[in-house]
C-alpha cells in the first residue's frame, strides 16, 4: 500500500520536473542569494548555554491539516528570532504543507539566522533552489533516499556550501548511514508513514551516536516535559513547529517552552559525555 510518504515523494518528483523545465539551474544560479555566504547550522545548534531551538515556519501539515490560517512567514520569523531561536526551518513543500520557496525568500529577508529548507529533497536541483532562495541548510530524509542517492546529495550539498540535517527515524536507517559524513543528525519521532509519535526512538538512537555529531530531536514536542526528556537523552537541539504555529504569537510560545524546559532541567545535570 502506498504510504503518505510515497505520495509526497511522487508529487515532489513531478513538481521538480515541472520547475526544472521552467527555470533551469543556470537561471537559479543568477539569483543574488546563490552567491551569498551561508551560515553554519551545526555551529548554531551546539551551544554551551543549554539546548538550541530550531523553530519551524509552516502553514499546514498532512497530519494536522491547516495549523495557521493567517500565515505570514516573515512576521513569524521575526518573532522566533526575538525569542532567541538558534535557527529556523521553513516548509517549502507546496501540496501537503502549503509551503513555497517564496516563504523561504521572505524569511531570508526578515532574519539573519541559519535557515533550513524543509522539503522532500530527491534531486540536486532542489539544492540549487534552496541556495538560490536563501537557505543555509537542507533536510535529507533517509527514509526517502537510498544510501547511494543520499551520498550523492551530501556531495552536492557540500559543493554548494549548504549544511545538511540528515533525518532518520529508526535503527536500520542509522546502520545504513555513513556516520563519518554526517555532522547534524535529526531523529524524527513522527513516523512519516503512519504519523505515530514515539519519543523513545530519539532516546535510543542518540545514545549510539558518536559524540561529534550534533543531535536534533524532531517532531511532536509540545511541552517542557518532552523537551526535558529528550535533552536528558542527549539532544543538542529541538525542532518544533506545530506547537508554536498553533499559538497566536509563536515567538511567545517559543520563549515559554524554553523557560519551562530550563526549569524542568534545573538541578538535573546531563550525564557526562561518553
Ligand atoms: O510540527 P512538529 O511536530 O513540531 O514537527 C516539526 C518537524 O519536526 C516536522 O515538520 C518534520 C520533521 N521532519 C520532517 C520531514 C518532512 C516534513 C516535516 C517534517
Amino acid at each position: 500500500m502506498a504510504t503518505i510518504l510515497d505520495t509526497i515523494l511522487d508529487d515532489t518528483r513531478r513538481l521538480v520536473a515541472e520547475r526544472k523545465a521552467v527555470t533551469p539551474a543556470a537561471a537559479l544560479e543568477r539569483r543574488p542569494a546563490f552567491h551569498a555566504p551561508t551560515l553554519s547550522l551545526a555551529r548554531a545548534l551546539r551551544r554551551p548555554d543549554g539546548p538550541a531551538y530550531i523553530a519551524e515556519c509552516k502553514r499546514a501539515s498532512p497530519s494536522e491539516g491547516v495549523i495557521r490560517a493567517e500565515y505570514d512567514p516573515a512576521i513569524v520569523a521575526r518573532q522566533y528570532k526575538q525569542a532567541a531561536a538558534a535557527a529556523l526551518s521553513v516548509l517549502t513543500e507546496p501540496t501537503h504543507f502549503q509551503g513555497s520557496l517564496d516563504h523561504l525568500a521572505a524569511v531570508r529577508h526578515a532574519v539573519d539566522l541559519p535557515l533550513l529548507r524543509k522539503d522532500f529533497v530527491v534531486d540536486a536541483y532542489q539544492l540549487v533552489e534552496a541556495r538560490a532562495y536563501g537557505a543555509d541548510a537542507v533536510l535529507l530524509i533517509a527514509a526517502a533516499l537510498d544510501p547511494a542517492h543520499l551520498g550523492d546529495l551530501l556531495d552536492a550539498a557540500r559543493d554548494l556550501d549548504l549544511g545538511v540535517l540528515v533525518e532518520v527515524h529508526d535503527d536500520a536507517e542509522v546502520e545504513a548511514l555513513d556516520l563519518d559524513r554526517v555532522d547534524v543528525l535529526g531523529v524524527n519521532s513522527r513516523d512519516l508513514k503512519t504519523f505515530e509519535v514515539d519519543l523513545g526512538r530519539a532516546e535510543r538512537i542518540f545514545a549510539r551516536l558518536p559524540e561529534r555529531i550534533v543531535r536534533v530531536a524532531e517532531s511532536g514536542i509540545r511541552d517542557a516535559e518532552a523537551a526535558a526528556r529528550l535533552r536528558r537523552a542527549g539532544a543538542d537541539a529541538f525542532l518544533v513547529g506545530t506547537h508554536f504555529m498553533r499559538q497566536p504569537d509563536p515567538g511567545r510560545a517559543l520563549a515559554a517552552l524554553r523557560r519551562e524546559t530550563a526549569v524542568a532541567l534545573a538541578g538535573q545535570p546531563l550525564p557526562a559525555a561518553p
